[in-house]
């Protein structure tokens, strides 16, 4: 059985459907990356793991147990945790206020505390007494993947951790993803930076217009798969 999995999922905005019955799963311990155009639904499902957009008890389980539906500070309980997209840090805390408050989240000790925090990035250390909107973008993301950390989550959802980053930024961060999974923490990550996604994950599943076109590993996947997956289209 797989840590964690979905099972036909839909995502809906009122009338408009933008998942049409994914399933995904997640082993523990795997790092496991959706890809995907613009608008390809990769954000609506992973809020939907996080609890931030409804959907069925069933359509979502960890350790086999239905939590599809539980509402976010609920779901990070639970054991499920959010980078969102953008970081949304709190711009009137300090550094170290930030990452404290993913700590609420807290349920069982899996190792990361602020003492972890500062291990794998070590800057923020330093600026811990900063308000975290005098960080670099690079520095706020560490943030962003530290203060969900500090839920100590079973399973850590990464909303597009690349973008607006430099590329060698976007290599430190994904540096930072290869740590987290070393030291045991399941990760499942939405990224349209195709390279970071293909290098971070043991398996990558390809979404287009809400649906699953491919998914395997990344290296058994040709660039012209790939190709066809993202856009519907191929060179032949
Ligand atoms: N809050 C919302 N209300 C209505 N429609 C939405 C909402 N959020 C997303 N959508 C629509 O759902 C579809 C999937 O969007 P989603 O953001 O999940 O895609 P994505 O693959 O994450 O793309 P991006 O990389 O641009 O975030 C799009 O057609 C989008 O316009």
């Amino acid at each position: 059985m797989a840590l964690l999995e979905t099972h036909e999922i839909e995502v809906f905005y009122g009338d408009f459907q933008a998942v049409f019955g994914i399933d995904v799963s997640v082993e523990e311990g795997e790092t496991v990356a959706i890809i995907g155009a613009n608008g390809a639904g990769k954000s609506s499902f992973l809020n939907a793991l996080a609890g931030i957009t409804p959907s069925k008890p069933d359509a979502i389980t960890l350790d086999g147990k239905p939590v599809g539906g539980t509402p976010a500070y609920e779901m990070v309980k639970k054991g499920i945790a959010l980078v969102p997209e953008g970081r949304k840090l709190y711009p009137s805390l300090t550094v170290e206020e930030n990452l404290l408050i993913g700590a609420d989240g807290k349920t069982v000790d899996r190792g990361w505390n602020l003492d972890e925090i500062y291990r794998l990035f070590p800057i923020l250390k330093e600026r811990a007494k900063q308000m975290s909107t005098t960080l670099s973008g690079g520095q706020q993301q560490q943030v962003s993947i530290g203060r969900a950390l500090m839920a100590n989550p079973k399973v850590l959802l990464c909303d597009e951790i690349s973008l607006g980053l430099a590329p060698t930024i976007v290599k430190d961060v994904y540096a930072a993803v290869k740590e987290i999974q070393a030291r045991g923490t399941t990760v499942l990550l939405v990224e349209q930076d195709l390279s970071a996604a293909l290098g971070a994950a043991d398996r990558v599943y390809c979404f287009m217009e809400g649906r699953v076109t491919l998914t395997g590993r990344p290296d058994e996947l040709t660039k012209d798969q790939i190709q066809h997956a993202y856009f519907g289209m191929s060179d032949a």
